[in-house]
């Protein structure tokens, strides 16, 4: 799949415009974007795939500590979008991410690693269906479970 989700943090909210050249620098392109103060009910619903994990709680929280930039990204001729996007986010902890990486550039530390993406196909379109609406993106679910464009 050529698409992804994306999510700039409240702490990296700050350096918007830098991880957003470094986005489109990437090879990335903004289909939709809109910051918004997102609620404790959504941001769980959001995450619960990770509502057994003990960080559960504060993890949350900290995503709604201020607004954040939720982002449809899309690659031209692109394939493994979300894993591709992935690349350029680097390591879950910014320690560990490589130099030149959004985390490493952006990140502070494992709670506050600046930006989220989508692991897979299958979870991009539950993101992107989660915060967007067809008529946002130009984009809706087929019938056989595939992004398409609208126009
Ligand atoms: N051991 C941990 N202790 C505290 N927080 C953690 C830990 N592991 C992950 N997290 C936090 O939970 C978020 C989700 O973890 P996950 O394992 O899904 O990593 P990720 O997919 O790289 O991150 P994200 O979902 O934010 O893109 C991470 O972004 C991080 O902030």
């Amino acid at each position: 799949m050529n698409l992804t989700f994306s999510l700039i943090k409240p702490s990296a909210m700050n350096h918007c415009e830098e991880i957003l050249m470094a986005i489109k620098t990437g090879g990335f392109s903004i289909l939709a974007m809109k910051s918004q103060n997102l609620t404790l009910s959504q941001v769980k619903k959001f995450y619960k795939e990770h509502a057994e994990r003990s960080f559960f709680e504060p993890m949350c929280e900290r995503l709604t500590l201020g607004p954040v930039l939720l982002m449809a990204l899309y690659e031209q001729n692109g394939k493994d979008t979300p894993l591709q996007f992935r690349a350029l986010l680097g390591a879950t902890n910014p320690k560990d991410a490589a130099p030149g990486t959004l985390r490493k550039r952006f990140g502070i530390d494992l709670d506050f690693n600046a930006i989220h993406g989508s692991d897979s196909d299958i979870s991009a379109i539950r993101e992107l269906s989660f915060f967007f609406s067809g008529m946002e993106t130009g984009l809706i679910l087929s019938n056989s479970h595939e992004l398409e464009l609208l126009y």
